[in-house]
């Protein structure tokens, strides 16, 4: 109850938490992110609530935003823990999503250079490869005038893609409608959808944490864990290629490959002599066996889940934006006149009215909006408010992009122009974030970009996008790892 002033004594308003749950029971009922939105229209901008005895501070103000993601990062490096999670700092399997610290920047700095612009114009022709395997599927859809759910077929194609460009790894998961992979990538995400009791524990008593991940670790030897299925396999994938002869490939794991400790090779370091030293340095600029296979099932779901949500929600659009599309496609036109003309990194990312229709559709949908949050690590003020080590920080995205001061009378319209030059100019460095922000902003941003604006552009160049019939206009949309369509997508094609 003590531990339940905090705001109090800070003078930030909220809902009144129950001694043992906080406002934890709320989300049980109602979807964080909304949830989110109607405390904000009934405390403002900056309020806090209780997971448990957890403070959390949440708000739509963007001077804290930059505070607490940019320009303090040093006092707010960590994310929010969940109570049925490994050990951030001891426990070996950790990744980069969950690190925190000096662990943490040792994970990034290995993991950036996988996605620099050199790497992504050298995974384009990879991205092609299953984009065409992804229109073949399309063709028949188009001449059978078949209705379908095209956020399935997409899964599948950024499932295929990030498989290829991540492992080498040819899942052909568009062509095998029971794919094994695929499968198991989709239980960890549905798996994300539920609130288990076992969690909600968890929250309550977060000092337990080592008693709920035993017990999470025995419930999971009773049934089938596809996390475990996936880490298994993964670790074949890993053990495979590193026997192999030669690597030539230019994926993801060859480069994480380059990063990893091998305790029998031999490291220099000029600046030292003394071998334990060297083998000190090298081991902390290099990953373990067991980081390097956490790190490939990280990407691996991130790479899957998030780019095809995000393309999902582009074909909702355009489906029901005709003239939008239209625009869309007189621009591709424009670039591609040309039917040998090839889509790469350096056309795709010149063409302006994508990249609008692109950033209006993570504003008007920020899939990944909960994990936008960050722990204090060490005591400070903020914009006049002292936080204490522990209390969360979390972004309001919804609120944020939803803002009538900033994107006009009706943010609910779907209107790419938002993000013209000018427009763009405008806007605070905090008023879009669906990719985070700062330091810990998502790592994965090049990647999903490339994959989304190909996939965008070789569809509208062959395609008309049409709404399914009986569809309205307004998604039904559930919130699990990310904010994601509850029923799919459905729409038509026609060919142009
Ligand atoms: C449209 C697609 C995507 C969206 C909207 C998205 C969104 C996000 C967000 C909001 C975060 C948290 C950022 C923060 O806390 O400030 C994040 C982190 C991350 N994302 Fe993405 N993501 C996308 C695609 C990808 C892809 C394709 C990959 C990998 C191939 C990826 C890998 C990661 C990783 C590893 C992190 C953790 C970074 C860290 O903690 O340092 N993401 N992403």
């Amino acid at each position: 109850r003590k531990q339940m002033q905090i705001f109090i004594q800070m003078g930030i308003p909220g809902p009144k938490p129950n001694f043992l749950f906080g406002n934890l029971l709320t989300f049980w009922k109602t979807p964080m992110f909304e949830q989110y939105r109607m405390w904000a229209k009934a405390f403002g901008k900056t309020y806090g609530y209780f997971e448990g005895p957890s403070p959390v501070l949440v708000t739509s103000d963007k001077d804290i935003l930059a505070e607490v993601f940019v320009k303090q990062f040093k006092e707010f490096h960590a994310r929010k823990i969940f109570p049925v999670q490994v050990d951030p700092d001891k426990d070996e399997e950790v990744h980069m999503f969950f690190a925190r610290g000096e662990r943490w920047r040792r994970l990034r700095t290995i993991a950036n250079p996988a996605f620099n612009t050199s790497k992504m114009r050298m995974m384009s022709p990879m991205i092609n490869t299953q984009i065409d395997k992804f229109l073949s599927v399309l063709d028949k859809k188009c001449e059978n005038n078949e209705e379908f759910d095209v956020y399935d077929v997409l899964q599948r194609l950024t499932f295929d893609t990030i498989a290829k460009c991540g492992f080498g790894l040819e899942a052909d998961s568009i062509r095998k409608p029971d794919d094994e992979y695929l499968r198991n990538c989709r239980g960890v995400i549905d798996d994300t959808t539920k609130r288990p009791i076992l969690f909600m524990f968890g929250f309550i008593f977060p000092t337990l944490h080592r008693l709920w991940i035993s017990i999470y670790y025995w419930m999971g030897l009773l049934k089938f864990n596809p996390v475990i299925w996936l880490e298994n396999k993964l670790g074949a994938i890993i053990k495979e290629r590193k026997h192999s002869v030669k690597h030539e490939s230019c994926d993801l794991l060859e480069m994480l490959f380059n990063s990893e400790y091998d305790p029998a090779r031999t490291y220099t370091d000029p600046l030292s002599d003394s071998d334990s030293d060297v083998k000190a340095v090298a081991r902390n600029r290099f990953l373990s066996s067991q980081e390097l296979s956490s790190q490939c099932l990280l990407f691996l779901l991130s790479g899957y889940e998030t780019t095809s949500t995000a393309l999902a929600y582009v074909m909702h659009e355009m489906a029901h934006n005709p003239k939008v599309q239209l625009v869309l496609q007189e621009e591709i036109d424009r670039f591609l006149p040309f039917d040998d003309d090839v889509i790469e990194y350096d056309n795709v990312m010149k063409m302006e009215y994508l990249d609008m229709v692109w950033r209006e559709t993570l504003r008007k949908y920020p899939l990944a909006s909960t994990v936008i949050a960050r722990q204090c690590m060490k005591g400070t003020t903020v914009k006049g408010m002292r936080i204490e080590p522990g209390m969360i920080i979390q972004a309001n995205v919804w609120d944020l992009h939803y803002d009538p001061d900033v994107w006009g009378e009706d943010p609910n319209t779907f209107d790419p122009l938002r993000f013209s030059f000018e427009n763009k100019a405008k806007l605070h460095p905090m008023a879009w974030m669906p990719f985070g922000s700062g330091p810990r902003a998502c790592v994965g941003l090049r990647f999903a970009q490339l994959e989304g604006k190909m996939t965008i552009v070789r569809l509208l160049r062959k395609f008309k996008v049409l709404p399914a019939d009986q569809v309205g206009k307004k998604l039904k949309i559930i919130e699990g790892a990310t904010i994601f369509p509850k029923e799919g997508v459905k729409i038509k094609l026609v060919e142009r």
